[in-house]
């Protein structure tokens, strides 16, 4: 019998040898695991696990049939991609409005309260003209103001973590949704205006946590529904999630109303966005979903840094010791691409390609959804020596730690021009952070043995983390 590795090695040099020789297979051979029809492989998804372990599920999937699959995700076929040149193929051919697919239960709630959403929601020549001028100011050019923002917020979570050294740091998850919040609201108004309002500011930026916190877990609790059915029998899971958006939108524009009328004039993003004159009405639009769009991403991201430098103390060890002769020493940088390769909290892409492409050898038809697993690529033994080990160091430049590292099988902020807007605040945020703990703390963890990977929408901790912060 062939084994695993040899059979994965033959699927590939066949996708190889057909893209050269220009003959692709059709559409129909695409390799299909075997599933009821309609629902495809629903039934052994829940069997897996369910939703929860989905990111497992499809990696064990692109194990057995190689780099690409089809399968039926409900009524839609979509093509699963493992292969980051492959995956390089569809965002060659993403065209000018990049197309991703938005969760049915947002577009339901949009469509049922008649609300226009930000960047994530917005397609063709509307969300280009938005998204020009939203790289402007979050990508490109001077961001020094991103840091200045950043340091704020990281200082009011190093002050957290101060009031409960030597004991388990409570509610971790709670204390990382508020530092996310405060980055993203000192991002909005500016550093100086953040250092000295952000007293006043502070229930606010609690009951954003907390309301945005639950939305996460609604909509999870509505992936595996049917979203237009338990909305049209008001089933109590879309009850519950219907509730969370009111609460998490209401207070995101309670938050922006109270910025804009005391501080719209500062420093900060709000006020750079009135200078490139965005109408107040999708100024609102992008704004309250940056606030949403920044929430779970970060502070579970955060999480698994802190999680990976716990378990991993002489990591720790290490970055105190460079931090001493160079400030700006790669392994923070590197600590933080690492953590993001093994626990991407995005880990599928999804892309609409609106002409035919081929892809592993196999023609792709027009309008066909493909889903890219991140999670797989970032963890493939072809690109990374001791895939499933943190090895921060592999990410250096002629490392003798992984020599065949390469950027794109480790995607967790997408590619392209539709990839994440929010990606130099969050590397920022993550990298001062992580930066001002290792300064101040040496990080223990209790519970880093019952840790598992689950999705909730984003990848997460499946247990809260029992941390430990030591002053040194
Ligand atoms: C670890 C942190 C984060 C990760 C891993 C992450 C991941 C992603 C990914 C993979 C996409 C691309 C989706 C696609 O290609 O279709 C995306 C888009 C987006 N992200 Fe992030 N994100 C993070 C943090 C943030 C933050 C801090 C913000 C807001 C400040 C943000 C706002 C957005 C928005 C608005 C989009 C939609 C962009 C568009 O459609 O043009 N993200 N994010």
């Amino acid at each position: 019998m062939l084994s695993r590795q040899v059979i994965r090695f033959l699927l590939l040099n066949k996708c190889c040898t057909r893209r050269a020789s220009g003959t692709a297979l059709d559409f129909q051979d695409v390799p299909q695991p075997k599933g009821l029809p309609l629902v495809g492989t629903t039934f052994s998804l829940i069997a897996a696990g369910g939703p929860a372990k989905l990111h497992k599920y499809i990696n064990g999937r692109h194990e057995k049939l190689g780099p690409i699959f089809k399968d039926n995700v409900g009524p839609v076929t979509a093509v699963f991609l493992s292969d980051p040149d492959e995956m390089r193929a569809v965002f060659a051919k993403e065209g000018k409005y990049p197309i991703h697919i938005k969760p049915e239960s947002w577009l339901i709630y949009n469509e049922k309260f008649g609300c226009s959403r930000g960047l994530f929601f917005m397609d063709g020549e509307e969300w280009l003209h938005f998204r020009r001028i939203m790289n402007k100011l979050l990508l490109k050019g001077n961001l020094s103001w991103i840091e200045d923002s950043c340091d704020v917020a990281s200082q009011l979570f190093i002050d957290t973590i101060k009031a409960n050294t030597k004991q388990e740091l409570p509610n971790v998850e709670d204390s990382l949704y508020k530092w996310s919040l405060d980055v993203i609201v000192s991002i909005l108004v500016g550093k100086r205006t953040y250092q000295q309002y952000h007293k006043e500011m502070e229930p606010l930026v609690q009951d954003l946590a907390a309301t945005i916190h639950l939305v996460f877990r609604t909509t999870s609790k509505m992936q595996l529904l049917p979203a237009r059915l338990a909305e049209k029998y008001q089933l109590s899971r879309w009850k519950h999630f219907e509730k969370s958006v009111n609460d998490a939108l209401g207070s995101a524009y309670k938050m922006l109303d109270y910025l804009q009328s005391n501080f719209g004039e500062t420093d900060g993003l709000l006020a750079k966005m009135i200078h490139e004159e965005v109408p107040k009405k999708e100024l609102d639009r992008i704004v309250v979903d940056l606030i949403l769009g920044a929430g779970d991403t970060t502070a579970y991201s955060m999480a698994w840094i802190l999680f990976a430098i716990s378990k991993y103390p002489e990591v720790q060890h290490e970055i105190r010791r460079q931090l001493r002769s160079d400030q700006n020493t790669p392994l923070l940088k590197n600590v933080v691409r690492e953590t993001l390769r093994l626990y991407p909290v995005a880990p599928f892409l999804t892309r609409i390609i609106p002409e035919d492409v081929v892809l592993c050898g196999y023609t792709i038809p027009a309008n066909t959804l493909i889903v890219m697993s991140i999670y797989t690529s970032g963890r493939s033994e072809k690109y990374f020596k001791n895939p499933n080990k943190f090895i921060p160091d592999r990410w250096l430049r002629n490392s003798s730690a992984n020599s065949n590292v390469i950027q794109q099988a480790s995607l967790p902020f997408g590619m392209g021009s539709r990839s994440c807007i929010g990606k130099k605040i969050a590397e920022t945020q993550f990298q001062m952070t992580l930066r001002k703990v290792v300064e101040n703390f040496f990080v223990e963890i209790k519970n880093a043995d019952q840790i598992e990977n689950v999705m909730q929408m984003v990848s997460k901790p499946s247990k809260p983390l029992k941390l430990i912060f030591n002053k040194i």
